[in-house]
Order: C-alpha cells, then sequence, then structure tokens
C-alpha cells in the first residue's frame, strides 16, 4: 500500500499579498498515460562511479570544498545510489545537518538519474519529508529512482537512510524533473561559467551524447 504521504490532495488557492496564487502544481503522481522508464543501452553498468553533473556542481563536484561531494553509482534498473557524509559545514542546528542541504542531497541524486536514461533534466518540482534528525559525520545512503515518464516529465523518487544503506529512512522526496536541451544552460546560465565549461571537450561532449538517443 502506498503511504499516505504519497497521496497528493489538492492545492487550494494561497493568498499573497493583496492577490491570489492559483497556478496548478503538477500531480507528483505520473498520469496513467505515463510509461516506465528505459535504462539506456550506454548507460554506466551496475555499481559503476557517476561522474560529477559538473566540476563545480555544489551537490557532486570535486571543486566545491564545502559542497556535498557527493559520489553516485549506477544500480541495474533506472535508479543509482549515494553516499553523502554530513560535515561540520552542512548543519542547521547544532550538530545536525541543515534541512536545505539534506534536500540538495535528495535532488542531486535525483540528478543523477539522467545518466541512466541519457537525457538532460532539471528539477521542476520537488516535496520533501524529514524524517529523523540527521548527525553531523552521519552517512546518509541515498537511493533514487525513475518511477515514470511522460513526456518531458520525469517522475522519481529517492530515499536517505542512516546507520546502513539498510537502516532508517530519515529523509525522502517524490519530485518531477523536465527534460530540457542543453540550451538550458547556454542561455541561462553566467556567461564566464559557461564558457569555462563549454571550452571541456569531456563536458560538451557528455551533455551532448544525451541529445541523440536511439
Ligand atoms: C554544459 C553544461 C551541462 C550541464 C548538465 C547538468 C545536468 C543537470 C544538473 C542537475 C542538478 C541537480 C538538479 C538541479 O538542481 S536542477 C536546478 C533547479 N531547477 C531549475 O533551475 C529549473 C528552473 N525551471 C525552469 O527552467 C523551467 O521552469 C523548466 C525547464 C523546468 C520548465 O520550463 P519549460 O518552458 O521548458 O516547460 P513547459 O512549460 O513547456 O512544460 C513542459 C512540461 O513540464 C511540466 N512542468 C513545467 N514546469 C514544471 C514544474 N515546475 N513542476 C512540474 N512540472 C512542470 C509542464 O506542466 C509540462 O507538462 P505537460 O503539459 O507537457 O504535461
Amino acid at each position: 500500500m502506498r503511504p499516505a504521504w504519497h497521496a497528493d490532495p489538492p492545492v487550494p488557492p494561497a493568498a499573497v499579498g493583496s492577490g491570489l496564487v492559483t497556478a496548478p502544481k503538477t500531480s507528483l503522481v505520473p498520469p496513467a498515460e505515463a510509461v516506465p522508464p528505459v535504462r539506456h543501452p550506454d548507460a554506466p553498468a551496475p555499481g559503476e562511479p557517476i561522474g560529477s553533473h559538473y566540476d563545480q556542481c555544489f551537490g557532486c563536484g570535486s571543486g566545491q570544498p564545502h559542497g556535498l561531494q557527493l559520489a553516485a553509482r549506477a544500480g541495474d534498473g533506472v535508479n543509482v545510489t549515494a553516499e553523502f557524509t554530513v560535515r561540520p559545514e552542512h548543519q542547521g542546528a547544532p550538530g545536525l545537518a541543515h534541512g536545505g542541504v539534506l534536500a540538495t542531497a535528495l535532488d542531486d541524486t535525483l540528478g543523477s538519474l539522467n545518466w541512466l536514461m541519457h537525457v538532460i533534466s532539471v528539477t521542476g518540482r520537488l516535496e520533501t519529508d524529514f524524517l529523523r534528525p540527521v548527525p553531523v559525520d552521519t552517512v546518509l545512503h541515498l537511493d533514487a529512482e525513475v518511477t515514470a515518464v511522460h513526456g518531458r516529465k520525469i517522475y522519481c523518487t529517492a530515499t536517505g537512510r542512516i546507520g546502513g544503506p539498510e537502516g532508517p529512512v530519515a529523509v525522502r522526496a517524490d519530485a518531477v524533473f523536465i527534460e530540457v536541451k542543453i540550451e538550458h544552460f547556454v542561455n541561462n546560465g553566467r556567461p564566464e561559467e559557461i564558457q569555462a565549461a563549454m571550452s571541456d571537450p569531456d563536458q560538451v561532449r557528455r551533455a551532448r551524447a544525451f541529445e541523440v538517443n536511439p
């Protein structure tokens, strides 16, 4: 049976300032016409490390000393696992991981699913449940999987466990990622970083390869 947090209750209009915000949120539950995700034939082999999105990525880039330095590995389906060790610079309350940092860990792990489908996508909506506090020095064992695809929408879910890969769930998230082209970054990113990334042949080759799906 699906846990209660999967239920997607109707979202009432929220009052903001003197007006009403009525834009509907996209449901995190895939529509009936959604299809199962397909593992790309050139996806990393099960257990193989998945490189970072980008060297300066706060979630997984090795060039960010205060980042999460997430190390993800491919699963045998359209899924990944990753570990994140909470360091003192990730605190919110004394001795505990900041909730936003934990959400980032979930988000970035979900973002690594791109490599399994050879699709570039960005977070459209991320809903996070915080179930247990996560102390500094804890290793958060993350796993994420794509559950369904509908057009450009990629429905996915992630959990973070403490005390080992089979330990209790501390955080979890449901998300909808939206497929984009490389132009999404080229047209919106700050020119300095875009130029640096575009002059790195490995980065460009990796990103472009995703645009040629069989
Ligand atoms: C060279 C460098 C390479 C680097 C590679 C890095 C890899 C990635 C790194 C990852 C790092 C880790 C991860 C990160 O941190 S990713 C960073 C955080 N996310 C973002 O910055 C995304 C910001 N948002 C946007 O850019 C746009 O709004 C996007 C591109 C998302 C959609 O705008 P666009 O104009 O394109 O879309 P559309 O209006 O034609 O709608 C298309 C469909 O999508 C549905 N929809 C739209 N919005 C949402 C939403 N919010 N929730 C749910 N659903 C949404 C919509 O209903 C429609 O469905 P349907 O009507 O067709 O059924």
